[in-house]
């Protein structure tokens, strides 16, 4: 147990994939947890997993953290705000100015709330998905609100920092134009572009490489979670989805008229564009920028990965991540393992010493 900034106890309401996550990782901290949830089973779980205690009465938490789809987070929180008048209250929601101006046109009380939301996830929801390093290195957005003081707004300000994510703080419409673009566009040019698999031929779907996997692994999130979001961010989804068309437009014309003149250079300077923007993303575009990675083959046979990760852990490294890729038709894999940076090369001829052929 380390040391936290939150005294606690800390209720969490929904304990799904953010909710536990949250859990797993105040009580990696030694702070008290106390969970809550509309399903008993998830709640269940979330226990069984070491996320918090079941809530009791008389609890009286310090901070509450609602986890709850977007559509019921303005009615949970007006409850908590209502049932402990001694907590701070913070919710994170995907969208932010619909909640805010919901619990200000119902009165709630708003010297006790400030919206947030970690920037951290997964395509997969449900408790059994949480991890308790969900929000390590990742921007934590506070939607600052001029109804709440510094000072009581503290707890979340130590909330964000306990559980090791940077703090941002933006107005609830700034937040909105931003994820607007780096999350919520993202999702929908994910998930039309994995339409396009539905019916495709086998054959041309076992020849997926890495690029389209990149592309398309949020589309695998939850449709109903999504419908939620996009309805309370529409407004600037659409916008951003007005210019995509448009450059869509373009690119199709210059393709449909390969020979005209200046035809390929527009879709150079497309492409182009494309490598402007991703430099922008802080770290590696796709990957984890904590970590070095290193592209492993293996034979398709029994045992293989098992003594791979022997060799690894002989090797003194720990895997902090890893993906595995089958090549449909070759009786190979690749694994991507990621590793600590001052790690790699050492792992790199250790494994090579011991016959792995290393890919990348
Ligand atoms: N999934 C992500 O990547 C991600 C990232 C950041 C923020 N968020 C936001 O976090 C919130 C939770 O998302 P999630 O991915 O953890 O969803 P989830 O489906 O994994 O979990 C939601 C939980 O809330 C419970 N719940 C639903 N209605 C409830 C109610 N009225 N009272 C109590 N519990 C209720 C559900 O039973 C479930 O356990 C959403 O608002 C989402 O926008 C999600
Ligand atoms: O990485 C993922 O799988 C996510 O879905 C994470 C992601 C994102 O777009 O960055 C998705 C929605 C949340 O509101 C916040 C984070």
């Amino acid at each position: 147990m380390t040391e936290s900034r939150l005294t606690g106890p800390v209720r969490v309401v929904g304990v799904g994939l953010l909710g536990a996550s949250i859990g797993l990782g105040l009580r990696a901290k030694g702070v008290e947890v106390i969970l809550a949830d509309a399903s008993p089973t998830h709640l269940a779980i979330a226990v069984d997993y070491g996320a918090g205690r079941a809530a009791a009465a008389g609890d009286r938490p310090q901070l509450v953290v609602v986890c709850v789809p977007p559509d019921v987070t303005a009615d949970v929180v007006a409850a908590e705000l209502e049932a402990y008048p001694e907590a701070i209250v913070t919710d994170v929601a995907s969208v932010k100015l619909a909640v805010y101006e919901n619990l200000k046109a119902r009165g709630a009380d708003l010297s006790r709330y400030i919206g947030t939301h970690p920037m951290a996830g997964r395509e997969r929801g449900g408790p059994m998905s949480g991890r308790a390093d969900l929000f390590v290195g990742r921007p934590w957005v506070v939607a600052a609100h001029g109804g709440i003081s510094y000072q009581d707004g503290s707890a979340i300000d130590d909330l964000i920092l306990d559980l090791g994510a940077t703090l941002v703080e933006l107005t609830p419409e700034q937040h909105d134009a931003a994820v607007a673009l780096v999350s919520h566009v993202p999702q929908v040019v994910s998930s039309l572009m994995a339409r396009r698999l539905i019916d495709a031929p086998h054959a041309s779907v076992n020849l997926a490489g890495q690029g389209v996997r990149d592309v398309t692994r949020v589309a695998a999130s939850d449709p109903e979670l999504w419908v939620q979001i996009l309805g309370q961010n529409s407004a600037p989804v659409a916008e951003i989805l007005r210019g995509y068309r448009d450059d869509l437009d373009r690119f199709i014309d210059a393709l449909d008229n390969m020979d005209a003149p200046g035809a390929r250079r527009r879709i150079a300077e497309e492409l182009f564009g494309g490598n402007t923007g991703v430099e922008r993303l802080p770290g590696k575009h796709g990957v984890d920028r904590r970590y070095s990675s290193l592209i492993v083959m293996i034979d398709d046979r029994p045992g293989q990965l098992a003594r791979l990760f022997n060799d690894v852990g002989e090797a003194g490294a720990n895997i902090e991540d890893l993906r595995l890729e089958h090549s449909p038709g070759a009786q190979i894999g690749l694994a991507e393992i990621s590793v600590l940076p001052e790690v790699q090369q050492h792992l790199t001829d250790e494994l090579a010493a011991r016959g792995w052929r290393i890919a990348g």
